[in-house]
C-alpha cells in the first residue's frame, strides 16, 4: 500500500466527526481522503454523516468482505468500507473516524498508521455530548465510562507513537493543527538512487 492510513480516535464526543466533516475539502487537496462509516444507528440519529443500515443488512456486508475494518462497540456496529484500501494502493492517504478498541488490529492490518488520538477536558467533553442531544442521559454517562478503560492501554508500549490533538478550543483551529500534523509526519520519500 502507497497510501497512510490516519486513524483518528478519541473519546465519543471529543469532536471526531466534526473534525473530519470540516477537513475534508482541505484535506483532498492535500491527497488525503476522508472515508465514510457504515454504522448499525437509525437514521433518525441526529448529527449523522455515516451510512446508516440494519444489523442484518451489516451482517450480509461483512460476511461478503465489503469493510476493510469492522468492529462492534456502544452497542452497534461500525464498518469501514473495503474502497479505502484502493485509495491506500492508489497512494492516496486516508483518514478515518476510528475505534480506540479497535487500535491494536488496525495496526496489525495498517503497520504504518498515523494514530492521532484527540480530547477534550471532561466537563467540556460531558457538555458537548448532552448538547449534541443523540444519545440519551444513561447512554452518555456509558460512554464517558467506557473512557476510563482506556486512559491507561493507551499510554502503554505500543501507543508511544500516539499523536495527541486536543479540540477543547475552536474546531477551526484543531483542523489547521491536523493538517500541520499529517504534513509533518509525512514519511521522506527515499532518493532515486536508494
Ligand atoms: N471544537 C469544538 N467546539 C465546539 N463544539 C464542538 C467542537 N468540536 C465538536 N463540537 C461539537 O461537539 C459534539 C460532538 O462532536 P462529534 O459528534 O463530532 O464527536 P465524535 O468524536 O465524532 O463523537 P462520536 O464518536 O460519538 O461520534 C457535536 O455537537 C459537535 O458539534
Ligand atoms: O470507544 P471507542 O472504541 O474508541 O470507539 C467506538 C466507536 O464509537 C464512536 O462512534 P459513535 O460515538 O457511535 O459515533 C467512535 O467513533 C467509534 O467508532
Amino acid at each position: 500500500m502507497k497510501g497512510r492510513l490516519i486513524y483518528l480516535i478519541g473519546p465519543s464526543g471529543s469532536g471526531k466527526d466534526s473534525l473530519l466533516d470540516a477537513v475534508r475539502e482541505t484535506a483532498a487537496e492535500h491527497g488525503c481522503r476522508v472515508a465514510r462509516r457504515v454504522i448499525t444507528r437509525s437514521a433518525e440519529a441526529r448529527g449523522e454523516a455515516a451510512e446508516s443500515i440494519s444489523a442484518d443488512e451489516f451482517a450480509r456486508r461483512e460476511a461478503q468482505g465489503d469493510f476493510a475494518m469492522s468492529w462492534y462497540a456502544n452497542g452497534l456496529s461500525y464498518g469501514i468500507p473495503r474502497q479505502v484500501d484502493d485509495w491506500l494502493a492508489a497512494g492516496d492517504d486516508v483518514l478515518v473516524n476510528g475505534s480506540r478498541g479497535y487500535l491494536p488490529e488496525a495496526r496489525r492490518r495498517y503497520p504504518h498508521l498515523l494514530a492521532v488520538l484527540l480530547s477534550v477536558d471532561d466537563a467540556v467533553l460531558r457538555h458537548r455530548l448532552h448538547a449534541r442531544g443523540r444519545e440519551s442521559a444513561e447512554e452518555i454517562e456509558a460512554r464517558l465510562a467506557r473512557n476510563a478503560g482506556f486512559a491507561d492501554t493507551l499510554l502503554a508500549g505500543e501507543n508511544d507513537d500516539l499523536c495527541h490533538l486536543d479540540n477543547s478550543g475552536s474546531l477551526s483551529e484543531t483542523c489547521q493543527r491536523l493538517l500541520r500534523l499529517i504534513e509533518e509526519h509525512r514519511p521522506h520519500p527515499l532518493p532515486d538512487s536508494a
